[in-house]
């Protein structure tokens, strides 16, 4: 490992010391070939194989920080590091060769009030969910986020988007699917039968595919939401913007030039299920910059309470609601009301 980062860097200090002009492209075109190669090599060993790395299979260890957390998985140079960059200012390494990022780089932005963790991850290929050493781990670690952004080069055949798909799937993940609302028990024969539990929440029976049948029986499924950040537009003609535009859980952007980044946002913000809940102080103009993000699995008052201190329950008496959770605004509600997107609290203590 240690001779492939020594070749590396004696090829990039060549590069350096090489002058920029027509005699000396084909040089340094090359070099930055080796360079991507060496790279390769590093992070899926020799000829694509699997380094058989000790980390293969774990997360890269980057602590968990902000409401909520996404993911930028892709192949290499689609431009992960230049749009890391431009959404949260941190800086990661982006290059026109691939294998520039090879560990991950957390930034965070905020938007709405949320802070929200965003990973730069290496670029993957394909048999990255076999083992091909790093490609393991950065999906695994892919696996920790809330939401996954597939970027993908506007340049590149559109077979890209199949085979990321693909090995976030061999990993276990689920894209943009419902978990199948279903449970199974073991029979004392052996055998499983299986019992839907949709009957009593829909009303309608629900086919399953055999697939997702074995993914109830396997348990371990991720079900996350994923967008397909078409980036590199600025390469695009008109016509075939259009033809992006039109499609599913595709937000096309430019990183470079900052285009639709305001369209992607809106459309993670969609996704992320979050809500806003602004807090009033008594006699006191709601605080509408800091609001308490919530989760939308269940955003009780009892949880927002939680939020703003621990011990904040022990004389919590009721809380003024205003919002569109309110019946009358505003509305005395318990610990156990559920709160909606933008609603306003005021917490009454105990006397
Ligand atoms: N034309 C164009 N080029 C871009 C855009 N975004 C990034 N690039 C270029 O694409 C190349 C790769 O960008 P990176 O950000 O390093 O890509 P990456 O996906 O992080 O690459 P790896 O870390 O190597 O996997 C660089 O030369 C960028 O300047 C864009 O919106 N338009
Ligand atoms: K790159
Ligand atoms: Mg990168």
């Amino acid at each position: 490992m240690a001779d492939i980062q020594a070749a590396i860097d004696k090829i990039e200090a060549e590069m350096a010391r090489t002058q920029k002009n027509k005699a000396t492209n084909y040089h340094l075109g090359t070099l930055k070939a080796k360079i991507a190669k060496l790279k390769s090599e590093l992070i899926n060993g020799p000829g694509g194989k699997s380094a058989g790395s000790k980390d293969a299979g774990r997360g890269f260890e980057v602590s968990k920080s902000g409401d909520t957390r996404i993911g930028l998985v892709g192949f290499p140079s689609v431009g992960k590091s230049t749009l890391l960059t431009t959404l949260t200012g941190t800086a990661s390494e982006a290059a026109a060769y691939e294998f520039t990022t090879l560990t991950c780089i957390p930034g965070t932005m905020k938007y709405k009030g949320a802070r929200i963790q965003v990973l730069d991850l290496p670029g993957i290929i394909e048999g990255a969910a076999d083992g091909k050493g790093r490609g393991r781990q950065v999906i695994s670690t892919a696996r920790t986020c809330n939401m996954i952004l597939i970027v993908l080069d506007s340049a590149k055949p559109v077979t890209h988007k199949k085979l990321i798909e693909q090995e976030l799937f061999n990993f276990g993940i689920r894209i943009n699917q419902e978990p199948p609302h279903v449970k199974y028990v073991m029979k004392d024969a052996g055998g499983i039968s299986y019992q839907e539990i949709t009957l009593q929440t829909k009303g309608m029976r629900e086919d399953i595919t055999v697939d997702q049948f074995i993914d109830v029986i396997e348990g371990n499924r991720k079900y996350m939401p994923v967008l397909y950040v078409m980036n590199k537009i600025d390469q695009l003609t008109i016509e075939e913007l259009e033809i992006i535009d039109e499609l599913p859980n595709y937000v096309p952007i430019s990183s470079q030039h900052k285009w639709n980044l305001d369209e992607l946002m809106e459309e993670v913000w969609g996704r992320c299920e979050m809500l806003r809940v602004y807090t009033k102080p008594r006699g006191q103009a709601p605080d509408y910059d800091e609001p308490v993000i919530l989760h939308a699995t269940n955003p009780t008052i009892e949880i927002f309470v939680n939020r703003i201190h621990r011990s904040l329950m022990d004389s919590f008496d009721f809380a003024w609601v205003w919002g569109s959770s309110a019946k009358h605004q505003p509305q005395r509600c318990g610990k156990t009301h559920v709160l909606h997107d933008e609603d306003i609290v005021q917490i009454v203590k105990k006397n």
